[in-house]
This record gives C-alpha cells, structure tokens and sequence, in this order.
C-alpha cells in the first residue's frame, strides 16, 4: 500500500506552454492550482524553458525537498519531469494538456483539469519501476520498429492542428512502404531472431492512448513487459493487431510475449527508438527495468490491474 502526502506537500507545478492543448487550457490550470491551494498545498506554478528544462527543474526541486513535481503537459512533460526526479524522493503527478495524455489515462483521470486536481487530493504515494533505454528512462514504454519511424517522421504543424488524428494518418502513409527488419533480440537469457516490425517494451499497459499492447504490464513487479510483432510488410499488420486485440500472444506465431529485466535490440539495419512518445534514437539499444525507480502520486481512479501487491508478485503465463 501507499503512503499518504503531508498535510500541507510542497509542489511545483511544471507547466509546458508548447504541449497540445497549453493554449486553450492555462487558465484552468491556474484553477486547478487554486482547488490545491485551498487545501493547505503549498503549489508553485512555473512554465518550462526549453525542451528538457522540465527534467532539470525537476531535479532542483526534489534537491530543495518539494513533495511533488506535477507534468502540467502531454507524456514528453511527463517523461522530462520523471528523468529529473529518478531515484528522489519527490513524487511525479499530472495535469493533462498534452495531445495524447497516456499516462493520465491510465490514472483514470478526468482531462478536465479542476477534476483531475481535484482526484489528486485523495491521492497515495506509490512506488513503481520505470524502464532505460540507452541512458534515458521512460516511465510508460520504448516503441522500436514501425510507431518509432511514425512519431520521428511526423509533422509538428499537422499534429498540433489534428491531434492524434496526426499519428493515424501518419501510420497510414508509412504503412505502404515500412519494411521489416531482420534483428536479433536478446530477452534475459533467450535469443530471437528474425524479421521484426514492431517491438513494444512496456512499464505499463496502454498504447496510444486507446489500446493495450502491453496488456498484462504491471508498474510493480520489477518487469518490462515486451510484445514482439514480426513481418515482412505492414500491410499485413491489421491480422497481428487483430491477435494482440484478442490477447492470442504467442499463438499467433508473429505476435510473441515476454517479461524480462532486460532486453538488448540489434538489427542488419538501424532501426527507430521512441520512448514515451519522443523519437530518441536507432538500434543498437539496450533496454532495462529500474525497480522501484520513481514515486508516483495515485490518484483512487487507477487502473487497479496495473499493479500487484506486494504478497501476490504478478505470475501471469502466457
Ligand atoms: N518551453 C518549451 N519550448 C519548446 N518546447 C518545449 C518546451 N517545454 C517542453 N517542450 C517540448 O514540448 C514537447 C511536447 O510536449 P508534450 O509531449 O508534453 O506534449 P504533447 O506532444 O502535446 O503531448 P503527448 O505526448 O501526450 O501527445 C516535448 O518534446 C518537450 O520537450
């Protein structure tokens, strides 16, 4: 079980102006800050520089003793306040005001911010693991394959005209000429070869905001949970997302599910990485869980079966 916060937590508040819906939506944060402060929270609101200043402000403040540091933007605000408080003590919450909002969501969080501030005061502290890849953590999931060229190809002006609308049509364009690459693939101790389009390494369950590839990810149970779909064509891709739809991992004989502590991704070609969301780099990459890396802050609203309790580890067969 959690812990609860003191009565009066110190929080910093970083508020991205240049996440999706920061324009539309800054003055509700300011109420949402409000419904805090009329709780006896001692809250800060301080909009973020530049790409990764959230991570540095972050750091600072779980260096001066804040209790929370609240993303005010989509999962890369998240993803950039989580790397600056790993290993802290100071908690991660969100308000959302991203495009997509995955890691909201799967807090179960209303995207009407008062609402969601509002959830935040019966809040617990919990302890979850977050996943490496190369040098940097992501708290949701490492995509490489086909959703990596997706999210480094995608064009900024469509997406924040159309929202995730942009993804789809993005995919789609991709889809027609994306080809599989042949790669080796080292889960714990088991080798696997062959010609992937896709390897998904999830903390948690939810993809793209709507479905779960990850299904039986648990943040808790000091494992990455790794959905493997291999081909030679996207074209072919609606068949393997029909079987991670229906959950037939490993019956279908494209679609391959494990748990492991670390993953290491090689190829005859460089393939695309993306962590929460953000491009980050190509294959070769090494991929780990880092147990109990950061606090959260859990709102009651949680998907319950995204953690197990410490008496039960999760021990699903696949
Ligand atoms: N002050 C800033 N100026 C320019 N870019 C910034 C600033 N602060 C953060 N960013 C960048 O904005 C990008 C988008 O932020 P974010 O991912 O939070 O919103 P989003 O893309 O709309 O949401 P989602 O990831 O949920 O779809 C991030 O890559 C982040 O590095």
């Amino acid at each position: 079980m959690g812990t609860a916060l003191p009565s009066q937590p110190r929080v910093l508040i970083l508020f991205n102006p240049f996440a999706g819906q920061a324009y539309n939506l800054k003055q509700t944060l300011e109420s949402a800050a409000e419904i805090w402060q009329n709780h006896g929270w001692v809250v800060e609101l301080r909009p973020t520089q530049a790409p990764g200043d959230a991570t540095v402000q972050a750091r600072e403040a779980a260096s001066k003793g804040f209790d929370v540091v609240v993303a005010a933007g989509g999962d890369g605000t998240v993803n950039e306040v989580m790397n600056g408080l790993v290993g802290t003590s100071t908690a991660l919450a969100v308000l959302p005001i991203g495009t997509v909002n995955i890691w909201a969501r799967e807090l179960g969080l209303s995207m009407d911010l008062r609402r969601a501030a509002t959830a935040f005061l019966q809040a617990q502290i919990e302890q979850i693991d977050v996943g490496k890849a190369g040098t940097r953590h992501f708290l949701l999931m490492a995509g490489i394959g086909f959703d990596a060229a997706v999210t480094a190809t995608i064009n900024p002006r469509d997406k924040k005209r159309l929202g995730a609308i942009a993804y789809v049509k993005q995919a789609l364009q991709l889809a027609w000429c994306f080809q599989g690459v042949k790669s080796h693939i080292r889960i714990d101790g088991k080798r696997i070869r062959g010609r992937v389009l896709l390897v998904v390494i999830g903390n948690s369950q939810l993809y793209g905001g709507v479905v779960k590839l990850t299904a039986h990810a648990v943040v808790n149970d000091g494992l990455l949970d790794v959905c493997i779909i291999k081909g030679r064509s996207m074209l072919v891709a609606p068949l393997r997302l029909m079987s991670v739809f229906t959950r037939r991992y490993n019956r279908d004989p494209k679609v391959e599910y494990y748990r492991a502590q670390k993953v290491i991704i090689k190829g005859k070609k460089t393939f695309p990485v993306q962590v929460d969301g953000d491009y980050l780099g190509t294959t070769p990459m090494n991929f780990e869980v880092v147990p109990g890396g950061i606090r959260v802050l859990v709102p009651p609203s949680a998907d319950k079966s995204l953690w197990c309790d410490e008496n039960s580890p999760s021990n699903y067969k696949f």
